[in-house]
């Protein structure tokens, strides 16, 4: 009903008083009139206390209708409905939201308890029924969690409450009760449990902080992470837990995202409780509040001290190689670049020493790849202790290292520093039971005179070590532009050697050896000549080495054995009978085991008498694998072949060793001999060695005598037998068969 409905009735009334009176006034006598007035005045009381009783009930619906309008708000906004049973009659009402909350269009009515049981899943509807009867034999209040699938379809969580009421008797007279949607509730309290146990168990380290940067709470990882607990840190700012390491410039970078972006991440240091620092990756987020204020800073973070230390290990492996620990190629490479950059800056110099280790092939393969590691080992430590800290030492791999020196002022510094990385490498190596020796090579490139880059530097550096092995070895060499055309030479002789063999190329000099005693020619020493197409006769010296660098030496060092005994067996076919053979053997053939074979194989072949061969092995190479060299040589010595050290004096000979080695024959180095007559102590060296051979039962043969004086020298001190120019120089066979006839004698 509308107000202007309330009030018409009351005016009716007012309106009827009215008319009574005035008709009352217009027909009656004084003592009626008065009598009708008192009838007329009760009516028109009667009347008033009728128009305002209605309207005060006019006024309670009204507030009871605004207090149902208000109710449905508050059920819609509580997303509670409410619901009525009158148990007497089964009437049953729902509320508006209850209708909304169950998903039921209203007009097709509330149904009754049964319908709503069916709404309830079966797995809670026991329950739901059981709390519904509980409420009747209890009398009590009852409330009940349960599930329920709506008129859609959706299953919602709902929270139902209800009392019954009953009359005097005990008879229920009605049943009114609540539904709540608790849906969304349960959702997010079990989203708030979720984030509950993340925070709890999260690996990360959680720390919150309010708007004034004062710490709320921290989890559990935060606590084993940083050793502080939430008692330590509560209420503080979070930079007690700073290293100090970062810069503030940083943290205020840090700020200015948070504030501007409402995130920041980065790497900062921090330091645990036990005062231990490390780094760790940091990611703060903010929660703000409806005005945009900032509320929370939410703060994660892990350690990641293990992510830089193996970040540096690869760092470290990238650029350092792993044997030695010094810095690799890739890293030469780097810092040369950076060197040369700084030198043309300053024009200043920079200079490359290219080391190669001697013979260190033969150690490797001898006495096997540990030991050749522990002595790279201890020679890239000398080459580190010789050098100033700013100089950088690399290894290539294999024997080769480099060391590059920047800010050089004086060449004469540059050869200092090469002439002390010769003597430190030089000195003997104790290895496990071994002492073992090796030498350096060294070519040396300076920038800028040598090369503008670090290529050509490297590569100047890499032929001026050639040159130094060529010169002799363990010695250094600067570059010099002529080297350049050494190393194509070397190249070019590489690629000629391949087909030396196939073509034939290779030939036998022959120098006769002389015995002291007799005068007459002892042996001959098979010497190899390459002649070659282009250049003539090509000396052992120029491509002994390439071939033994190659591997070529062991079909080269085979067809000697072979050229050598057939020649031998020649000798013997023209009638030569008391003359030996010496053969040269290289290092690369005592290491490979068939050289017993081969010597078996031709002594059989040319039918050799035992004796007949001689076997001529370096100093050098026999120090350098004295185990393989006893063994080879005991063998070769059981076959009857006769063994001689050869270049005796040039080397580091171990007299232990020498007692070991079946020998023969020392050879007295040529340089020793040249000093005879002018150098006293290569006179006191031929002496000795003289003294010596003859202490171990060995033959003394000497090399390069040249002399009448060197001959009488060696004479008086009891060598045995000579070799040299001042009797002839290597001979072709047929030449060298004419010497022996006409020094021996011809049988014929
Ligand atoms: N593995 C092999 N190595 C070989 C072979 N043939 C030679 N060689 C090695 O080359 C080295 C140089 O030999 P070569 O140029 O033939 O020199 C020899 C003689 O010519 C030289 N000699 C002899 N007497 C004198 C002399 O009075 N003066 C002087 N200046 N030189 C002289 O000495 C070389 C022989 O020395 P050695 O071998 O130590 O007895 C040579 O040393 C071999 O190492 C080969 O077939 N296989």
């Amino acid at each position: 009903m509308s107000g202007r409905q309330i009030i018409k009735p009351g005016r009716g009334y007012a309106l009827l008083a009215l008319a009574l009176l005035v008709s009352g006034l217009l027909s009656m006598h004084l003592d009626y009139f008065v009598a009708w007035l008192l009838v007329v005045a009760g009516l028109a009381v009667v009347a008033w206390l009728l128009w305002s009783r209605q309207r005060n009930n006019q006024r309670v619906i009204a507030g009871l209708r605004q207090g149902r309008q208000q109710l449905r708000e508050a059920q819609r906004l509580a997303q509670i409905g409410s619901w009525e049973l009158e148990i007497p009659t089964g009437r049953l009402t729902w509320s508006e939201e209850l209708y909304r909350i169950f998903g039921i269009d209203p007009q097709a009515g509330p149904g009754d308890y049964q319908r709503f049981l069916q709404m309830v899943p079966a797995e809670d509807r026991e329950r739901v029924d059981e709390a519904y009867r509980a409420s009747f034999r209890e009398r009590e209040p009852h409330e009940v969690e349960h599930r329920l699938i709506t008129g859609s379809g959706q299953i919602k969580q709902i929270r139902s409450r209800w009392e019954t009421h009953f009359d005097a008797l005990g008879n229920p007279l009605r049943t009114i009760g609540t539904a709540q949607d608790i849906t969304d509730l349960r959702r997010m309290e079990s989203q708030m449990q979720l984030l509950g146990t993340a925070f709890h168990h999260s690996g990360e380290a959680i720390l919150i902080t309010d708007h004034d940067n004062r710490i709320v709470t921290v989890n559990p990882a935060f606590t084993t992470l940083t050793g502080y607990t939430l008692e330590d840190v509560a209420g503080k700012n979070p930079k007690l837990l700073s290293a100090g390491r970062t810069l503030p410039e940083e943290y205020e970078r840090m700020w200015a995202s948070i504030r501007q972006k409402g995130y920041w991440q980065g790497e900062v240091w921090d330091r645990r409780k036990d005062g231990g620092v490390y780094p760790k990756w940091l990611s703060i987020s903010v929660m703000r509040d409806d005005a945009g204020e900032i509320r929370y800073h939410i703060a994660h973070f892990t350690d990641v001290s293990a992510e830089r230390a193996a970040e540096a290990r690869l760092h470290h492996m990238a650029h350092h190689d792993m044997l030695t620990g010094l810095a690799n190629r890739f890293s030469l490479k780097e810092r040369l670049e950076h060197a040369l950059a700084v030198a043309r800056r300053e024009s200043s110099r920079v200079a490359l020493l290219f080391i190669d280790l001697d013979r260190f092939k033969v150690i490797n393969d001898t006495l096997g790849h540990h030991i050749g590691d522990e002595l790279l080992i201890q020679v890239s430590q000398r080459l580190r202790s010789a050098v100033r800290d700013s100089d950088l030492v690399a290894r290539l791999g294999g024997d080769e290292f480099v060391v590059m020196a920047s800010g050089v002022e004086q060449m004469s510094s540059v050869a200092t520093v090469a002439e002390k990385l010769v003597k430190v490498v030089g000195e003997p190596y104790a290895i496990g039971p071994h002492t073992l020796y090796t030498t350096p090579s060294i070519g040396i490139a300076v920038y800028p005179m040598d090369g503008e880059n670090g290529e050509a530097l490297m590569k100047n550096a890499d032929a001026a070590m050639y040159h130094a092995k060529a010169a002799g070895r363990n010695n250094f060499q600067f570059f010099d532009a002529r080297m350049n055309e050494a190393a194509i030479e070397r190249l070019n002789i590489e690629h000629a050697l391949h087909q030396a063999l196939e073509r034939d190329e290779f030939v036998l000099y022959y120098q006769p050896v002389i015995d002291l005693g007799s005068g007459r020619v002892s042996c001959v020493e098979a010497l190899i000549r390459w002649r070659h197409p282009e250049r003539g006769l090509v000396a052992p010296g120029l491509f002994i080495g390439v071939a033994e660098e190659t591997g070529l030496i062991q079909p080269i060092g085979d067809w000697v054995v072979w050229t050598a005994c057939r020649q031998l067996a020649a000798f013997r076919a023209a009638g030569i009978a008391d003359v030996k053979m010496a053969i040269n053997i290289s290092a690369v053939q005592m290491r490979n085991s068939s050289l017993p074979v081969v010597a078996h194989g031709v002594i059989d072949a040319y039918s050799l008498a035992r004796g007949d061969l001689i076997f001529e092995i370096t100093e050098s190479v026999a120090m350098e694998q004295p185990d393989e060299t006893i063994r080879v040589l005991d063998v070769l010595r059981s076959m009857g072949v006769t063994l001689a050290l050869d270049d005796f004096g040039t080397g580091y000979s171990s007299l232990s060793y020498l007692r070991m080695f079946a020998l023969d024959k020392l050879k007295l180095d040529r340089s020793f001999v040249e000093g005879i007559g002018e150098d006293i102590d290569g006179q006191v060296i031929c002496d000795a060695t003289i003294g010596l051979a003859h202490a171990l039962g060995l033959t003394l043969v000497a090399e390069g005598v040249e002399t009448e004086a060197q001959l009488d020298y060696l004479r008086a001190r009891g060598c045995d037998l000579v070799q040299g120019y001042l009797f002839s120089k290597p001979l072709p066979a047929l030449e060298a068969e004419a010497f022996i006839r006409q020094r021996n004698g011809s049988p014929g």
